[in-house]
C-alpha cells in the first residue's frame, strides 16, 4: 500500500469512529455526548470503587432498610448513572405511555404536563418538584403553566446539570434547584402552592416519611400528585419469576424495596392527606411505556461498544462499562415487569392537604 492509500484509509477510519461515537452516540436532546461521560461528582479514579460499593449495599440488605444509609446509596447511584441517562434517554428521567404519532420527547412532555394540570397550577405560584433529577419535567412544567418551580435532589451533580439546562432554556428565573434530602427538606412549613414528584419517591425507604415532609411544606387546601413505582395486583410473591424481575428492577434502580400499589393511598392518608384520585396510568387504553425501552435494544449494543472503546482509551472513567452493563440488564427487567403487568412506574396518586378547620 502506498502512503496515499494508508493516509486515506486512516482518515476514513477516524471519520467512521468519530461518527459512531459522537454523532450516533449523541443524546436524544443533545445534552451529553459519549465522550463527556463522567462519574458525576465522583472523581474519575473512584468510579469503579463506587460502583463496587453500590453493589455491596445489596449484599447487606439490612443496611438498605436503615433509612439513614439510603440517601447516600441513592446519591452514589445517581453519580454513576446521570450522564449515561442524559446521553441515552434525555433530560427527563422517567417513563411515559407511548402515544401513536408522537415522538418520545412529545409523549414525555404530555406525561409531565398532565401532572401539573392535575394539581391545577396557576401562573406565578410556587410549586415543589420532589426528586427533580436534571430538571426535564421542571422546565416543561414551568413553560407550560407559568409557575415557579423549586426542585430538590439528593445529588449535587444533578443540581449543577439542572441549573445549566435551566439557564440554557432561559428558564432560570422560573426554575430553582437545591441539593437536599426530601426526607428533611430545607423549606418552611406551608410555603408551596402545590407539589409533584415523578418516579422519585420510590427511593424513600418509608413512603410516609417523604409524604409527611411534602404535607408539611404545602399550604392548606393545596394539591400534591405523585407517579409511583409499584408492583401491581398481578404480582405474586410466591412466583420465583416475579421475584427475580422485581429484584432485578430494585438492584438496577437503587430502590430500597418496591411497594405494592395498595400501600400508596394508605401512606398518604396516614400523614393527613385526603386522597382525591388514584389510577395506574399504564393501564389500557394507554400504550406500553416499555416499548421505548424495547425498541432501544440495538442502540444499547452500539452504546456498549462505544463505552468499551472509550473506557479502553481512558476517555471514560474505569467502571463506566460495568455501570452501563448494569443498566443494560435493568432495561430487560423493566421490560419484563411491563410485559407481565406485575410492575408499573406510573401509579398516579392525587392528594389534597385539608383546609384548616376554623377554631
Ligand atoms: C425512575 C428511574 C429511572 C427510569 C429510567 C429513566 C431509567 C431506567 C433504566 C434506564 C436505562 C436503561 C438502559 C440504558 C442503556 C443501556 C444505555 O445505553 C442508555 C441509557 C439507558 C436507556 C437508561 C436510560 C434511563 C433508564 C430508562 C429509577 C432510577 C427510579
Ligand atoms: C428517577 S429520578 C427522577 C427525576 C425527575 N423526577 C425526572 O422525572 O426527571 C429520581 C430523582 O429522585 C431524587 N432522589 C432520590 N432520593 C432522594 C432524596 N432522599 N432526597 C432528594 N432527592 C432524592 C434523585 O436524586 C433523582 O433526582
Amino acid at each position: 500500500m502506498d502512503s496515499i492509500a494508508i493516509v486515506f484509509t486512516a482518515s476514513l477510519l477516524a471519520a467512521g469512529i468519530y461518527w459512531f461515537v459522537c454523532m450516533l452516540g449523541a443524546a436524544e436532546q443533545k445534552g451529553k455526548r459519549a465522550v463527556d461521560l463522567s462519574g458525576g461528582s465522583i472523581h474519575r479514579e473512584q468510579v469503579q470503587e463506587n460502583y463496587n460499593q453500590y453493589w455491596s449495599f445489596f449484599r447487606r440488605p439490612k443496611e438498605i432498610e436503615t433509612a439513614d444509609k439510603v440517601p447516600a446509596f441513592v446519591d452514589t447511584f445517581y453519580n454513576l448513572v446521570t450522564d449515561i441517562y442524559e446521553w441515552g434517554w434525555g433530560q427527563s428521567f422517567h417513563f411515559s405511555p407511548s402515544i401513536p404519532g408522537k415522538s418520545n420527547l412529545e409523549s414525555t412532555k404530555i406525561h409531565e404536563q398532565m401532572a401539573v394540570d392535575l394539581i391545577g397550577v396557576k401562573p406565578g405560584q410556587r410549586i415543589l418538584d420532589a426528586g427533580c433529577g436534571v430538571g426535564g419535567p421542571m422546565r416543561a412544567i414551568a413553560a407550560h403553566s407559568g409557575c415557579n418551580v423549586v426542585g430538590i435532589t439528593i445529588n449535587e451533580y444533578q443540581v449543577s446539570r439542572a441549573k445549566a439546562h435551566n439557564k440554557k432554556a432561559g428558564l432560570e428565573h422560573q426554575c430553582d434547584v437545591v441539593c437536599g434530602n426530601f426526607l428533611e427538606m430545607p423549606f418552611e412549613d406551608e410555603s408551596f402552592d402545590g407539589a409533584y414528584s415523578i418516579e422519585a419517591t420510590c427511593h424513600a425507604p418509608k413512603l410516609e416519611d417523604v409524604y409527611r415532609e411534602i404535607f408539611r411544606v404545602l399550604k392548606p387546601g393545596s394539591l400534591y400528585v405523585s407517579y409511583e413505582w409499584v408492583t401491581t395486583e398481578l404480582y405474586r410473591g410466591e412466583d420465583p419469576e416475579h421475584v427475580e424481575i422485581i429484584q432485578g428492577i430494585e438492584r438496577g434502580d437503587a430502590l430500597p424495596g418496591l411497594r405494592n400499589y395498595s400501600d400508596i393511598a394508605a401512606a398518604a392518608k396516614e400523614v393527613g392527606f385526603e386522597v382525591v384520585k388514584e389510577k395506574d396510568l399504564a393501564k389500557p387504553p394507554a400504550k406500553p411505556w416499555w416499548s421505548r425501552l424495547k425498541m432501544g435494544r440495538l442502540a444499547y449494543w452500539r452504546n456498549h461498544i462505544v463505552v468499551m472503546v472509550l473506557e479502553t482509551l481512558g476517555v471514560a472513567p474505569k467502571g463506566t462499562v460495568d455501570v452501563h452493563e448494569m443498566l443494560f440488564k435493568t432495561a430487560d427487567y423493566l421490560t419484563k415487569g411491563g410485559e407481565t403487568g406485575i410492575f408499573t412506574p406510573m401509579h398516579m396518586i392525587l392528594c389534597r392537604k385539608p383546609e384548616k378547620k376554623p377554631l
